[in-house]
């Protein structure tokens, strides 16, 4: 496992995330190795790669769900330092301002849309277990204050008449925009997309793309996003990392890993397996 990594590291000031090195094993399985690269301030940053290339274990050693044989990853934290997330446990991560999204949405299917918002906000509840507990006013007001959040929220999502029925039985479109609006509620400085698209039809997919934009530039954050739908990465990326077999293959703008050789092959490759 990675040693938890206490040394000094700078960013520069236009960088947010910094992955150097990163290596993860399952038993013979190299699933991520020796993965380096950089995320920009207020970019929108695509990783891609064939199915199991390692993407989604890269965004789980991130958030540190998975921990890593081997690297460092670097942050830049709402507070303006940078730390090293190795060893952080994942809510202290969520508290630095780095929140994730998952490939099937993770959802409280009994629990109202409006509620399963506010679980993302619990993170940043200041009134103490007992106040909440006995309802004093403190826990009341900052509960009202987080309730009129989620609504705004759900209402820039354009969901917020929904928010009283259950999240069981919504359609997958409405339940991705209730985990977009979970991100939300915690102050992200970044946001991990775990393929925002997969199971949206065309519209939706196009809605998507105008939601992230515009996401980006309300909440003043950097987005970073697996997706396996080319269109949308090429078209909202300003960067993209593709990688295969856990190993980076090439690092630029959309149009220069459009017509880099070695992505070209390793998507080929992948089409006639
Ligand atoms: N917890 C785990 N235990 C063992 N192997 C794992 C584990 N998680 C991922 N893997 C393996 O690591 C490799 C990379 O998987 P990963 O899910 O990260 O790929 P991916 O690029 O996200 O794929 P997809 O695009 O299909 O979602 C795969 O071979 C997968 O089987």
């Amino acid at each position: 496992m990675a040693e938890k990594n206490t040394a000094v590291h700078t960013l520069a000031p236009d960088e947010i995330l910094q992955v150097k090195n990163l290596s993860i094993n399952f038993g013979g399985l190299k699933a991520v190795d020796d993965l380096t690269f950089t995320l920009k301030e207020k970019e929108i940053f695509g990783l891609i790669g064939p199915n199991g290339a390692g993407k989604t274990t890269v965004f789980n050693c991130i958030t540190q769900f998975y921990k890593p044989t081997a690297g460092e990853i670097w942050f830049r934290t709402n507070k303006g330092t940078v730390e090293n997330l190795i060893g952080k446990q994942v809510h202290d991560i969520i508290r630095l301002g780095l929140v994730r999204t998952f490939q099937n949405v993770e959802l409280i299917r009994e629990l109202s849309i409006i509620d399963n918002v506010l679980i993302g906000a619990h993170i940043d509840f200041k009134a103490s277990v007992l106040s909440q507990a006995l309802k004093l006013p403190k826990a009341r007001r900052e509960e009202r204050e987080l309730r009129q959040q989620a609504e705004s929220v759900l209402d820039y999502l354009g969901i917020v008449e929904l928010k009283d029925q259950l999240a069981g039985g919504q359609p997958y479109g409405i339940l991705k925009k209730v985990e977009l609006a979970r991100t939300l509620m915690c102050q992200p400085r970044l946001i991990i997309l775990d393929e925002p698209a997969a199971g949206l039809n065309d519209v939706e997919t196009e809605q998507l793309a105008e939601t992230i934009h515009t996401i980006r530039d309300k909440y003043n954050c950097t987005i970073f996003l697996v997706e396996h739908d080319m269109r949308l990465v090429m078209s909202i990326c300003n960067h993209i990392c593709a990688i295969s077999f856990g190993k980076l293959l090439a690092n630029g703008t959309p149009s220069e890993i459009q017509n880099n050789k070695s992505v070209q092959e390793a998507y080929l490759g992948a089409e006639e397996d």
